[in-house]
């Protein structure tokens, strides 16, 4: 049985097709069925938007499920519901799992778990090394065969460049991207946070920008030797942002990501709010959050379109991984679940505009990885292609608390702080598969 679901009254934002005004949604038979400025649906359930935005659910480009071999972590079930519930409703997996889909039968195995657990749709990610160890390619036609959308080792970059040459060179003559974690680690002294004056004032080893930078300049060279589509992943430096807007005014075709964390937060987190220095694990990310300079190029670089897209880097980890010394514990923040509220609470301070927040969300990562040939529909609202829609509160006042989250990483440095805007609801596959209840996310 299926919704049929009437969406009154909000404002309608779908950058694919050009919508942006106060328009009714009829969703029904699983599918959005109609947009128009009134209509009347006679026994549909009625949710009225007035004051929200109703956009395309969200396309995540890169996120942590988890499973296989780390399920103390995620599993495909918790991280797909935290996905939901933020608004994702198609994500692409990494493939930093145990074992990792480097070969047909270990994508056909983790493919078939996606199926099973799934609670939103799943693309895979495949390796671009044998076991992400960096030393030989992975089986990538196989896995092109087997229907990954893009390849990447993500954590670990490609160390060697002739390697990496051959790599951009396959990837291109399978017509996928190659998405690349850019950093040099051999530049870092140890690496737990950005290196600047707050990891001298605290005492930690850095990772200087430079290390991006560089790694970013040697893969647009490679790239574009190779004539390949190069994905950068998670850039985080004003001068990695520089490259990027160089490479595209050449016509290279590269494209890019930016996290929440990296634009919400700067490495500040890191020393937490008092006085005291709190060494806060849970703002312990890779590549780090970086300088005010640094968050300002993002919001920058986005509003402009040098960076594409929007994506979680959902990273979720066991409280044992985060409860060591700073230096020990685990890179990565638990994202899914708040991601909307922190780039709404951007919006409503004037740093983001809503719809280019919307596009990057959306229209932007689908054009990205292709997904959108994929998935017919998917990172837009089409009537009768469509499935698939989030409705957004921008006014509500929330406090984020990951102790109700279905993710099973409590990791972020967001705990207990006031946002503004939030997910309201959201209709995946055609069908009201989620609303928020209480102030908070
Ligand atoms: N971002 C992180 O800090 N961690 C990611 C790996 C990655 O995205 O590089 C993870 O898998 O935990
Ligand atoms: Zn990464
Ligand atoms: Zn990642």
């Amino acid at each position: 049985m299926t919704d049929r679901i009437l969406v009154r009254g909000g404002r309608v934002i779908d950058p694919a097709r050009g919508v942006d005004g106060v328009l009714d949604v009829l969703v029904e038979s699983g599918y959005v069925a109609d947009i128009r400025s009134r209509i009347d649906a006679a026994g549909a359930r009625v949710i009225d938007a007035a004051g929200c935005v109703v956009a395309p659910g969200f396309v995540d480009l890169h996120a942590h499920l988890r499973e296989p071999g780390f399920e103390q972590k995620g599993t495909i079930a918790t991280e797909t519901e935290a996905a939901l519930r933020g608004g994702f409703t198609t994500i692409c997996a990494m493939p930093n799992t145990r074992p990792a889909p480097d070969c047909g039968p270990v994508l056909e195995s983790i493919a078939d778990r996606f199926r099973r657990d799934g609670r939103v749709r799943i693309l895979p990610i495949g390796c671009i090394t044998r076991g992400r160890e960096g030393r030989e390619l992975a089986e990538l036609a196989e896995l092109a065969a087997g229907g990954v959308i893009a390849f990447s080792d993500d954590g670990s970059p490609v160390a060697d460049p002739r390697l990496m040459r051959n790599a951009l060179a396959l990837a291109g003559a399978l017509g996928l991207p190659l998405s690349e974690h850019c950093d040099s680690p051999e530049m870092h002294t140890g690496g737990a946070m950005n290196e600047g004056a707050v990891s001298e004032r605290l005492g930690l080893s850095g990772q200087p920008a430079a290390a991006e930078a560089a790694a970013i300049a040697r893969n647009i060279e490679l790239a574009a030797a190779a004539g390949a589509r190069l994905h950068i992943a998670h850039v985080t430096t004003a001068r990695g942002v520089e490259l990027i807007a160089e490479a595209k005014q050449r016509g290279l075709p590269i494209t890019c990501e930016v996290t929440p964390s990296h634009l919400f937060l700067t490495e500040d987190a890191v020393a937490g709010g008092g006085p005291e220095p709190a060494y806060d694990t849970n703002a312990k990310i890779n590549p780090p959050l970086r300088t005010e300079a640094d968050r300002r190029a993002l919001l920058a670089a986005l509003d402009d379109g040098i960076i594409d897209a929007i994506a979680t880097d959902h990273a979720p980890h066991a409280i044992e991984d985060k409860l060591l010394e700073f230096e020990d514990a685990a890179f990565g923040i638990s994202c899914f679940e708040s991601a909307a509220s922190s780039l709404l609470t951007l919006a409503a301070r004037g740093e983001l505009r809503l719809e280019r927040m919307v596009q990057a969300l959306t229209s932007a990562p689908a054009a990205c990885f292709g997904i959108d040939r994929r998935i017919p529909g998917a990172g837009r609202l089409e009537p009768g292609v469509s499935r698939d829609l989030v409705i957004l509160d921008p006014a509500a006042e929330v406090t984020v608390d990951p102790a109700r989250w279905a993710s099973k990483g409590k990791n972020t440095p967001l705990a207990g702080q006031r946002l503004r805007g939030a997910v309201r609801a959201v209709i995946f596959d055609g069908t009201l598969a989620w609303e928020r209840e209480g102030a908070h996310v």
